[in-house]
């Protein structure tokens, strides 16, 4: 292996002074005494780190292949010094959680957009794959029109097909009370609404204004909350619409807020077009979190302009005052789309969000090597590349 090809992070910095790094994070970083720290809400404590006794446990499975890997060289290596090192983003950065949980959408947004036929056969197998890997939430299909969305249009049998594992979630996307019904007639224990912060992206995606599409999801949410069922509620354009442009943060707000209030337990906020970049996304989050909790809000990026991890580190220590957001959206190998917004490309690849933070020591319970298996799958299903660098990189390594 070449020296260009191990990544450099923080097993690289035993090479500097741990003094100099002190001083640097004691000078330097903006972040609240270790008062301020709770461990009953995840937040990060660092005098507890520095004598081991809190150590975070690195279970990500998959690093022990990579022995490279800064993860796997410290949690072999017990020394103070790697302790420190291994805690230094917390320190250095604004609280990160410790652990973040993943939804993955790509069944769903992932192969709604695709032109050729994907089987349903495949699309189970492929969620298969995907819960084997340790994801908890794995949003299935969507009970869509099949005149607008015909890539989905056998919903009903993929979601019978699925063998629920307990514990694991398997949202669905119902747009009407006509979807709502479909869905629990095929097992679904989980829905998600959609509505969006631009006007005219509502009428191209569900043909009706924001309001009408609220009203509408106040009767899906009553019926689903009388079967006792979980909500999910999207926003989306929530930085830009591909055809009306900038979107209003205070727009975004109101949307989230409504959604919230009629019971969705989850808000993902969509940038459907991937434009976003940190500076509009804080704007946007701060907005959003003057109505919802931070713990109720995911966040759900198409990485069209290469902007999404960066959004995504962004949301994980927005605030000083909260501990971040902890609920990402991904989708395996980069696939997605909406058929609605030209021009946007896929989700943000599962395996590069799950290697950013494993290399944050961040928690997801996700194994990456079967995570690749499940993406090596899908991609030769369909007959193209990986769509995770990540991926594509350690794939080289162990070809
Ligand atoms: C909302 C509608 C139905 C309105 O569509 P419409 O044409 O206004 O509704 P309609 O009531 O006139 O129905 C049209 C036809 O569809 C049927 N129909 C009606 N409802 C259903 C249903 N549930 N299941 C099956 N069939 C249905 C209905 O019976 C009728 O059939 P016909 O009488 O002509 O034979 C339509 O616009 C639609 O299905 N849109 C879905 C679009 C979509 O799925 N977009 C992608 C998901 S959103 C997204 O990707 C963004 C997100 C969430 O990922 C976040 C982000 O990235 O930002």
């Amino acid at each position: 292996m070449s020296s260009l090809e191990e990544p450099l992070g923080l097993g690289d910095l035993p090479k500097l002074s741990i003094n100099r790094l002190g001083r640097f994070v004691s000078l330097g970083a903006r972040r609240p005494p270790a008062d301020d720290d709770d461990h009953s809400t995840g937040k990060y404590s660092s005098s507890s780190c520095n004598n081991g006794s809190h150590q975070m446990a690195f279970h990500h499975g998959s690093n022990s292949s990579y022995p490279w890997h800064p993860q796997c060289r410290q949690a072999a290596d017990p020394s103070r010094d790697a302790v420190e090192l291994r805690d230094l983003p917390r320190k250095v950065m604004w609280e990160l959680p410790r652990f973040v949980k993943i939804v993955e959408v790509g069944p769903r947004d992932g192969l709604q957009n695709e032109k050729g036929n994907v089987p349903a056969s495949v699309k189970i197998q492929l969620i298969h794959k995907l819960v084997g890997a340790g994801l908890s939430v794995v949003e299935a299909t969507s009970f869509v029109s099949p005149k607008w969305v015909p890539q989905l249009a056998d919903a009903e049998e993929v979601l019978k097909g699925i063998k629920q594992e307990p514990g694991v979630r398997y949202p669905v996307l119902t747009p009407n009370l006509r979807g709502f019904e479909a869905a629990i007639a095929a097992g679904a224990k989980e829905i998600a609404v959609f509505a969006s912060a631009s006007e005219s992206f509502s009428r191209s995606n569900i043909n009706c204004t924001i309001e009408e599409s609220l009203a509408r999801y106040r009767g899906v949410t009553a019926a689903a909350k009388k079967h006792g069922l979980s909500i999910r509620g999207y926003v989306s354009c929530v930085i830009a619409c591909p055809v009306g442009g900038a979107t209003d943060p205070a727009k975004v707000a109101y949307v989230a807020k409504e959604l919230y209030t009629m019971g969705c337990s989850e808000i993902s906020l969509g940038d459907t077009t991937g434009v976003g970049t940190p500076g509009s996304v804080v704007a946007m989050l701060q907005a959003v979190m003057s109505f919802v909790p931070v713990d109720k809000i995911a966040v759900h990026f198409h990485d069209t302009y290469g902007q999404a991890l960066a959004n995504i580190l962004v949301s994980l220590q927005v605030s000083k005052a909260t501990m971040g957001i902890n609920i990402v959206d991904s989708s395996v190998s980069g696939l997605g789309g909406c058929p609605y917004a030209k021009g946007a490309t896929g989700n943000v690849a599962t395996e590069d969000v799950v290697y950013m933070l494993h290399g944050l020591g961040i928690e997801t319970n996700v194994d990456l090597n079967k995570l690749m298996e499940a993406g090596d799958y899908i991609s030769k299903h369909l007959g193209r590349p990986l769509g995770s660098k990540t991926a594509t990189a350690l794939r080289k390594l162990t070809a």
